[in-house]
C-alpha cells in the first residue's frame, strides 16, 4: 500500500545542509532555539537560513524548550515561522499556540504503548524516545524508541515520529510502527550540529522509498 511519508531535516545550523534539504523535497525543516543544544541557532542565525528557501518549499518549525514568550517573539521578530515544536507541558504549549497563533507540536517522550497520548489540544504529536539519563536536553539525543509501541495507536493528532531515526533504520522504523512523518536531527549529521548533505539525501529517499514499501 502506498503511504507518503512526511520528512522533518531539524536542527539545521549551516547553508549546506538547508539546502540538501530543499533540494530533496523535505517537508520540513527546523531550527533549534535551546542554548544547551549542540544545534542551537540565534533568531538572526535562522532567519538567515530561512531567507534561502525557496517559495513553495519546506515549512519552517521553530523547536523550544520550556520557552518564555518573549524567546518566541524575539524568533519571529526575526523571521517567520510555520509552526513551533514545543517541550512543555501541555497546558503552556496551548498557551503558545493562542498566543502566537501557529501551529504547535507536541513533543511527547514515551517508552511504552501507555505512554501514547490519546488525546490533545494541540496540532500535532512529536512522538520520541524520553532522554536517556544523564542528557541534559530532552531530544536530540540519537536516541530510538522501540517502534513496535506505536503499532495500532489511534492517534488523537497528525503525529511524526522523532529519535534515533538515520537513513539505514528509518524504512524499518515506518513498517514497523506505522508512522507516516518522520523527523531526524543526529543521524544526518557528521558531528553534531553539522549536517551532512549526502546523509540528508539518504534519509530523504530512505524515507519515502519506504512509504511504497
Ligand atoms: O536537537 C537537539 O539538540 C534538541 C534539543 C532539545 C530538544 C529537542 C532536540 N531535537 C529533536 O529531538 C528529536 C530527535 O532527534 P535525533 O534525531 O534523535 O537527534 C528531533 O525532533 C530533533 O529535532
Amino acid at each position: 500500500m502506498e503511504r507518503p511519508i512526511g520528512v522533518k531535516i531539524c536542527g539545521l545550523t549551516e547553508p549546506a545542509g538547508l539546502d540538501a534539504a530543499v533540494t530533496h523535497g523535505a517537508d520540513w525543516v527546523g531550527f533549534v532555539f535551546f542554548a544547551r543544544s549542540p544545534r542551537h541557532v540565534t533568531p538572526a542565525q535562522a532567519a538567515a537560513l530561512i531567507a534561502r528557501l525557496p517559495a513553495g518549499g519546506p515549512r519552517r518549525i521553530g523547536l523550544f524548550v520550556a520557552p518564555d514568550d518573549d524567546a518566541i517573539a524575539a524568533v519571529l521578530d526575526a523571521t517567520e515561522l510555520d509552526g513551533l515544536q514545543v517541550y512543555a507541558p501541555q497546558a503552556r504549549a496551548r498557551a503558545i499556540r493562542d498566543r502566537f497563533g501557529l501551529p504547535v507540536w507536541h513533543a511527547h517522550g514515551v517508552a511504552t504503548p501507555g505512554d501514547l497520548p490519546a488525546e490533545t489540544a494541540l496540532d500535532g504529536l512529536v512522538i520520541e524516545s524520553r532522554p536517556p539519563a544523564g542528557s541534559d536536553r530532552p531530544g536530540g539525543n540519537a536516541h530510538a524508541i522501540d517502534w513496535t509501541i506505536t503499532r495500532g495507536w489511534v492517534a488523537p493528532a497528525p503525529w511524526i515520529l522523532a529519535g534515533g531515526l538515520t537513513p539505514d533504520n528509518v524504512a524499518d522504523a515506518i513498517a514497523q510502527g506505522g508512522a507516516t512523518a518522520v523527523d531526524v536531527s543526529s543521524g544526518v549529521e557528521s558531528a553534531p550540529g553539522r549536517k551532512d548533505p549526502a546523509l540528508v539525501a539518504r534519509f530523504i529517499r530512505a524515507a519515502r522509498q519506504a512509504g511504497f514499501g
